[in-house]
């Protein structure tokens, strides 16, 4: 489990993180989701103890990182899949990462066929493709066998068989009981992979929850109305607090979910035609959210 308590992260005049307080619970993926520059490989790094928190703290299992006794057994983390030794082999650089952390020799072989690279475990790292690269850093997260694992932005400039393929590891790795925490900008990849949601603008939380109550959150904007007894209805729903614009003997009808609506006509003997909830895209959901954040965080 992660957990952060009131983070936050100031350079200099900006503020990357602002009083953030989330918890990451094993046993599925939580996706970590927000625009360019929202904080979230700020707050990974605090997570690591690769940054200084300027205020609160984050806790693995109620250890901070860096007193954790056996890092790499306890946190796997891909933050930079580059960051390898360009003449090493991939098998070379795990087996050096393995040695100074105390791990087993063994785990080498073992996670190299996790991420299948057995095959080119012999050549250099440095002419490895961007997808080769990001398969050596999971194989790196993945050696000391660890119970919490971070990826930030692990699906970034992959193609599509490579972003399946990570995909089904993270589902893969939840299932198994480990907290698998992600970062992404978008939400289109996080709606398929994750199973909870925190949203970050401006370094602040958004929202945390499931992500199919955030997608029917997000986008269920207005509700279509007809009704041949549109004036009625319409007094019924203004009374309740909806905003109502009129088309004729249609209404869209805002502040009000399709169900209340239906129970307020019902209630009133109002007849419907045709009571049809609008949804806006949830890449649209997301900005509106997200843009939201940025407002306030300048106001
Ligand atoms: N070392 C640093 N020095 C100064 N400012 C920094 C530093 N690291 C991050 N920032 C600033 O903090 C803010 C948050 O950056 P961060 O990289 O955490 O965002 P992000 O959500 O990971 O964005 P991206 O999706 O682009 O990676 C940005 O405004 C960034 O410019």
């Amino acid at each position: 489990m992660i957990e952060v308590v009131g983070l936050g992260k100031r350079y200099g005049r900006t503020t990357a993180v602002r009083d953030l307080s989330f918890t990451v619970r094993p046993g599925r993926v939580t996706g970590f989701l927000g625009p360019n520059g929202a904080g979230k490989s700020t707050t990974m790094r605090m997570i690591l103890g690769l940054d200084r928190p300027s205020s609160g703290h984050a806790l693995i299992d109620g250890t901070p990182y860096r007193e954790l006794r056996h890092p790499l057994r306890k946190v796997g983390a891909l933050l930079d899949a580059r960051w390898v030794h360009p003449n090493r082999s991939a098998r070379d650089h795990l087996r050096w990462l393995a040695r100074t952390n105390r791990l087993p020799p063994g785990r080498v072989d073992e996670v190299l066929d996790q991420v299948g690279l057995t095959a080119v475990a012999r050549k250099r790292a440095g002419g490895f493709s961007l997808g080769m690269a990001q398969r050596l850093g999971i194989a790196s997260a993945l050696l000391g066998d660890p119970e919490v694992l971070l990826f930030d932005e692990p699906v970034n400039g992959l193609d599509p068989e490579g972003i399946a393929w990570i995909r089904g590891l993270m589902r893969g790795l939840a299932r198994q009981g480990r907290t698998v925490f992600v970062s992404s900008h978008l939400l289109s990849e996080m709606s398929q992979t994750a199973d909870e949601l925190i949203v970050i603008g401006q370094g602040k939380l958004i929202s945390q929850s499931t992500v199919s109550e955030f997608v029917a959150a997000a986008t269920e904007h207005t509700v279509r109305v007809r009704s041949p007894q549109v004036e009625r209805l319409q007094k019924a729903l203004v009374h309740k607090g909806a905003t109502v614009e009129q088309d004729g003997a249609t209404l869209v009808v805002g502040g009000l979910s399709s169900a209340e609506i239906g129970e307020l006509a019902a209630a009133h003997g109002v007849v419907l035609h045709e009571l049809n909830p609008q949804r806006g895209s949830l890449e649209e959901a997301y900005m509106r959210l997200t843009a939201g954040a940025v407002e306030f965080g300048t106001s």
